[in-house]
């Protein structure tokens, strides 16, 4: 009957959950990343896209750092010009106009917060995830547009998991570029991920995956969060709040007339 029909309905799909989020634990602790492909579907998918496309024709996002042309041509190497990279747009979720980026940012961090929590979980377990930064939005613009290898998180600012959803429909490499290259450290692996529409990756943020966007040559639109580790974040919290009173005196040191100067 459609009551039997619908509770199983409901046992299938909360079992593909219960599968996603153990292979994302396995991933994990094996490699340091995960990749889940047709994580929204291409209905939500679409309209996440159509949504970032809007920001993007308002202008709402912010220049990119200016970066040197990778065109090969002579002219431009002769001139060593610059081009505009990577642009971004923070979206913290309330404004009017991304309602889509949020269902996005709320979709991941139930994944995330599961597989926190979830029983045998390895390294996952060590974290204590309760919060997450915004959403930052970026666009490649095309044009040999990259980013250099950098680690997110190089000195313990708290974040620990990067998690990146890609939009990009029917993205090819061999024609676009646009390739994310991690090296995980240790190790003399490369994994090459093409940010493809609807896919969700997961990685460590710190110094386990240098990372580095290839040029692309089509825009190339992306939407990361990253997600904090309580204790230590809260222990980044404490040092830059010494470090600020640090300065505070000093500075208050160095205005004050001391005794010893004359009027
Ligand atoms: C635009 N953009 C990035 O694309 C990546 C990044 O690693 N992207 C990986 C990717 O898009 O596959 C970043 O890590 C990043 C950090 C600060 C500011 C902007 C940034
Ligand atoms: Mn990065």
């Amino acid at each position: 009957n459609a009551e039997q029909y619908f509770r199983e309905l409901l046992d299938k799909r909360e079992r593909r959950y219960e599968d996603l989020c153990r292979n994302i634990i396995n991933d994990m602790n094996q490699y340091g990343l995960s990749v889940v492909d047709d994580f929204l579907g291409m209905e939500k998918g679409l309209q996440i896209l159509n949504e970032v496309g809007c920001m993007y024709n308002s202008g709402a996002f912010q220049d990119g750092q200016l970066v040197h042309n990778m065109r090969t041509d002579a002219r431009s190497a002769v001139r060593g010009d610059k081009i505009r990279g990577d642009k971004i747009k923070w979206v913290g979720g309330t404004e009017p106009g991304c309602s889509n980026v949020c269902y996005l940012t709320n979709q991941i961090d139930s994944v995330i917060y599961r597989v926190n929590t979830m029983k045998d979980n390895g390294i996952l377990g060590n974290y204590h995830i309760r919060e997450r930064t915004r959403a930052m939005v970026a666009c490649y613009p095309g044009s040999g547009t990259h980013y250099v290898m950098h680690v997110d998180n190089p000195n313990k600012d708290g974040r620990v998991i990067t998690a990146i959803y890609y939009l990009n429909i029917n993205w090819d490499a061999r024609e676009s570029g646009g390739i994310l290259r991690i090296r995980p450290t240790p190790g003399t692996t490369v994994a090459d991920i093409e940010p493809k529409f609807d896919r969700l990756i997961f990685f460590w943020s710190d110094i386990r995956n240098p990372h580095e966007v290839q040029p692309a040559h089509r825009t190339r639109y992306a939407i990361t969060v990253w997600y904090f580790d309580a204790k230590e974040r809260e222990e980044a919290l404490n040092r830059a709040k010494q470090e600020n009173s640090r300065n505070n005196a000093i500075a208050a040191q160095q205005a004050e007339p001391d005794s010893t100067t004359p009027a």
